[in-house]
């Protein structure tokens, strides 16, 4: 194990390659036969300003892969990757912290704390550690929502989410207009109850997170490890998601898809451990997944209306059932694994 281990280093030493300038995280000349996806990037500063060629961009970024990187630089959130490094070094502080105390901030719900895992005893990796903070529990008591290490960072955790939601805010805005919608931050006002979430994730070891789609509106990601793939709806292939130091992740969820009558891809991904992604060590990643507000009703995937907050419970459930009874309904995967023509 050891050998095994010192000659992944070795490998790793040899093919990777120093930090970009646009900080991607190499190895990105490993060959594990997985191609690296070709997202675009979209420029946060001009969707700001409503630059309508950048706007069309982030559209078709929306009705294709459902996926791009959004780079902040020059803009109001240019500090976003900055609070990032310093989340994750928290993060990793809490995260070392044994499982009793952990325990108790989640307050025995286990959406909100603790492991999750699909009920699988085939795929016992297919499970992570996480923390989510209520965004608006955060808004209404800071003090009672924050585990004691967050507290002690100052604002750090506050002035994220407010971020976070500036940064949404301004996707669904641009959204709204070219589709020529109303406006499509009716349904997500941060004042209102939701299970919006900054979620803080920790894959310890070989765990995984299971195929899905997000339930939510729209999801903010950063991590600094390779880990991550997203199908590619051209060929149904996974492909990998090159980590980026100084850009998020952002990806549309189900329900945005639902608000635009489908035209939205929300597309599929997971994170798994092996090839490229075997060299890295504990993994971490931070999620903002905006949810609309719990009283916020569409049509879902199999035409059935229904509430956000009914829709994210569902959801819940069958993340967490194993995989055969998850294999019954459209709900892990929204619906779009028979889209995509998902290869395996
Ligand atoms: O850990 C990651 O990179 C992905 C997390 C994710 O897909 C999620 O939280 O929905
Ligand atoms: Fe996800």
């Amino acid at each position: 194990m050891l050998q095994n281990n010192t000659h992944k280093f070795f490998i790793y030493a040899i093919i990777s390659s120093p930090t970009s300038i646009m900080g991607s995280l190499s190895p990105s000349t490993f060959d594990d036969q997985i191609s690296v996806a070709s997202l675009k990037t979209i420029n946060f500063a001009l969707l700001e300003k409503k630059d309508r060629s950048e706007v069309e961009k982030l559209l078709a970024a929306c009705i294709s892969a459902g996926f791009f990187y959004l780079d902040f630089t020059s803009s109001s959130a240019e500090n976003l990757p900055v609070a990032k490094k310093t989340l994750l070094e928290v993060m990793k502080k809490y995260f070392d912290q044994p499982l009793e105390k952990k325990a108790v901030d989640s307050k025995g719900v286990t959406t909100r704390g603790g492991s999750f895992s699909a009920v699988n005893r085939d795929r016992p990796n297919e499970s992570f550690e996480h923390l989510a903070i209520g965004n608006y529990e955060l808004l209404q008591n800071p003090l009672k929502t924050l585990p004691i290490i967050f507290q002690q960072a100052g604002d750090l955790v506050q002035t994220y989410v407010s971020t976070c939601e500036h940064v949404v805010d301004v996707m669904l805005d641009c959204l709204s207009d070219i589709l020529g919608l109303e406006d499509l931050r009716q349904y997500h006002l941060h004042n209102k109850p939701s299970d919006t979430i900054l979620a803080l994730l920790s894959y310890p070891g070989e765990l995984t997170h299971q195929k899905h789609t997000d339930v939510g509106s729209l999801t903010v990601l950063f991590s600094d490890q390779w880990g991550l793939q997203v199908i590619a709806p051209e060929s149904g292939r996974w492909e990998w998601v090159e980590p980026r130091v100084y850009q998020a992740v952002i990806n549309v969820g189900d329900t945005l898809r639902f608000f635009t009558s489908k035209k939205l891809y929300s597309c599929l991904h997971r994170v798994i451990r092996e090839g490229r992604a075997s060299l890295e060590g504990h993994r971490y990643s931070i999620a903002y997944l905006l949810r609309p507000d719990n009283d916020a009703a569409f049509v879902d995937a199999d035409g059935a209306r229904t509430t956000a907050k009914d829709f994210v419970d569902a959801k819940y459930h069958i993340y967490s059932a194993p995989h055969d009874e998850q294999q019954t309904s459209n709900i892990l995967t929204g619906g779009m694994e028979q889209i995509l023509g998902v290869e395996a």
